[in-house]
């Protein structure tokens, strides 16, 4: 298996990072829903039912798909001869920011459960100051794994 990694490298890659933005599409879009359902919306409504399906399918559908895409063909790149060094720094930062990813989904998904029983407790507020948190570690990502430090 690890025979053909090298060949199939940049194929890996392709696939590495359109799962990343399907990921991240969901990681900056259900934050979002959130806001709007935590600030605009009362709960045993039709329309807090529509925003939980909304969510539900987003998650499910779309994000946890996308998340273990992302892991899959991130760690067949990792396992890829010549293609890590670890005696960087970029491999460290990323492998931090990307656990910071997956922490980041795993509460999302404890906030959805929250909304889907009517438990919600978090603000429209507080909801756009976590969307910011997706956007630093991305920006921490793409660095490391442009700029290669
Ligand atoms: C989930 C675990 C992840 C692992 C194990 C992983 C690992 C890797 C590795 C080893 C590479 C190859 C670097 C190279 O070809 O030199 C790579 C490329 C890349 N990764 Fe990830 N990654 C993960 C998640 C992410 C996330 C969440 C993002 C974006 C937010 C991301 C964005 C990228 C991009 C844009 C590239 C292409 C860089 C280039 O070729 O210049 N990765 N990843």
């Amino acid at each position: 298996m690890i025979d053909i990694l090298p060949d199939a490298y940049l194929w890996v890659k392709v696939l590495h990072v359109i799962s990343v933005i399907s990921w991240m599409a969901g990681l900056f879009y259900l934050p979002r829903l959130f806001v709007y359902h935590a600030e605009q919306v009362d709960a045993g409504t039709a329309t807090d039912r529509m925003f939980q399906t909304m969510e539900r399918r987003l998650l499910r559908a779309i994000m946890a798909p996308a998340m273990l895409t992302t892991w899959l063909f991130g760690l067949a790149l990792v396992v890829t001869p010549g293609i890590v060094d670890w005696s960087m720094i970029w491999p460290w930062s990323k492998a931090a920011a990307v656990l910071g990813m997956t922490w980041f989904h795993m509460w999302l998904g404890r906030q959805r459960k929250a909304f889907a029983q009517g438990d919600n407790r978090l603000s429209g507020r507080r909801y756009r100051l976590m969307n910011e948190v997706p956007t630093v570690l991305m920006i921490v990502i793409v660095a490391s794994v442009i700029v290669k430090f």
